[in-house]
C-alpha cells in the first residue's frame, strides 16, 4: 500500500501531497478509512477468455457486489456514439489497451452512479499505466472531495484467474457474442498484450501479497467454488 501511495504521490504537486498527509495525520485516519463511507474494490484479472465475466456474475449473485467490466464500459461507450467511440473501437480491434484516462473516467462514473460500497472490477488494471493513473486519480479525488467520496486507493485484494492460452483461445473462439476482437488474429495480439502488459500488474500485486490465484481451467462451477472460499475467508468483504 505505501509503495503504491508513494508512487502515486510522485505524480501530484508536492504541497498538495504534504497537505493531504498532514490532514490525514490530524484526523488520525489512514488511506483505507478516510471517515464517512468506505468504498471497497476487488480487482479481477486474468487473460482474455479466462472466465472473469462469468465468475463475476456468480460473485454478484452470492456476495452483493456491483460488477463493473472495464471492457463492457468501453464497448458501451463505442455504442453510445461518443466522440471517443471510433478511437476506442480501433484500439480494441487491434487488441491494444485504451488510454487510462478514458477507462478510469468511465469506471469512476459507474462507481458514483452505482451508489454501492462494494465493487468488483474486471479487466482493470490491464497495464502499469492503468494502475498508476487509477491510484493517482483516486488520491486526487480524496484530496478534492475529502468528506464526500472516499474510494480506496488500493483494492482489498486481487482475484487472478489463471488459465492456459490453449483453453482461453478455445473459449474465445466459442464465445459467440459478436465481438469484433474475438477473432484469431486479434486474440493472438491480446494474448501478447496480456503477457507483456497485464502480467506485470499481477506480479506487482503479488509482491504485496494481495493476489488470490484461482485455477480457471476447471469447469465454471468448480472455479466458483474456489472464488467462494476465497471471498468467505476474507474478513470484512462479504
Ligand atoms: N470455466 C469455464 N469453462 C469453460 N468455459 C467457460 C468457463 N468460464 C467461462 N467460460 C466460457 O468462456 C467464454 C469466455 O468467458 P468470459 O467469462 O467471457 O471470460 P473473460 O471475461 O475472462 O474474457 C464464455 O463463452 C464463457 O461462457
Ligand atoms: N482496462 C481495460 C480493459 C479493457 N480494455 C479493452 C482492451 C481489451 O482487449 C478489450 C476487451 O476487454 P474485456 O475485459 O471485455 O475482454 P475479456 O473479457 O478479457 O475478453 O477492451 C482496455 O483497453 N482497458
Ligand atoms: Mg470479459
Amino acid at each position: 500500500m505505501r509503495g503504491g501511495l508513494v508512487a502515486s504521490a510522485r505524480l501530484l504537486p508536492r504541497p498538495l501531497v504534504r497537505w493531504f498527509l498532514q490532514r490525514r495525520a490530524q484526523l488520525d485516519i489512514n488511506e483505507n478509512m478516510l471517515g464517512g463511507k468506505k468504498v471497497k474494490i476487488i480487482f479481477v484479472l486474468g487473460g482474455p477468455g479466462s472466465g472473469k465475466g462469468t465468475q463475476c456474475s456468480n460473485i454478484v449473485e452470492h456476495f452483493g457486489f456491483i460488477h463493473l467490466s472495464a471492457g463492457e464500459l468501453l464497448r458501451a461507450e463505442i455504442n453510445s456514439g461518443s466522440e471517443n467511440g471510433t478511437m476506442i473501437d480501433t484500439i480494441i480491434k487491434e487488441g491494444k489497451i485504451v488510454p487510462s484516462e478514458i477507462t478510469i473516467k468511465l469506471l469512476q462514473e459507474a462507481i458514483i452512479k452505482g451508489g454501492n460500497d462494494k465493487y468488483i472490477i474486471d479487466g482493470f488494471p490491464r497495464n502499469e499505466e492503468n494502475r498508476a493513473v487509477f491510484e493517482s486519480v483516486q488520491l486526487q479525488t480524496l484530496v478534492t472531495y475529502f468528506q464526500l467520496l472516499q474510494i480506496n486507493i488500493s483494492p482489498e485484494f486481487v482475484l487472478f484467474f489463471d488459465c492456459s492460452e490453449e483453453e482461453m483461445e478455445r473459449r474465445l473462439l466459442g464465445r459467440n457474442q459478436g465481438r469484433s476482437d474475438d477473432n484469431i488474429e486479434t486474440i493472438r495480439k491480446r494474448f501478447k498484450v496480456f503477457v507483456e502488459s497485464s502480467l506485470p500488474v499481477i506480479e506487482y500485486y503479488e509482491s504485496k501479497g494481495m493476489v488470490k490465484k484461482i485455477d480457471a481451467t476447471k469447469p465454471a462451477p468448480e472455479v466458483f467454488e474456489d472464488d467462494g472460499k476465497r471471498m468467505k475467508f476474507t474478513n470484512g468483504i462479504t
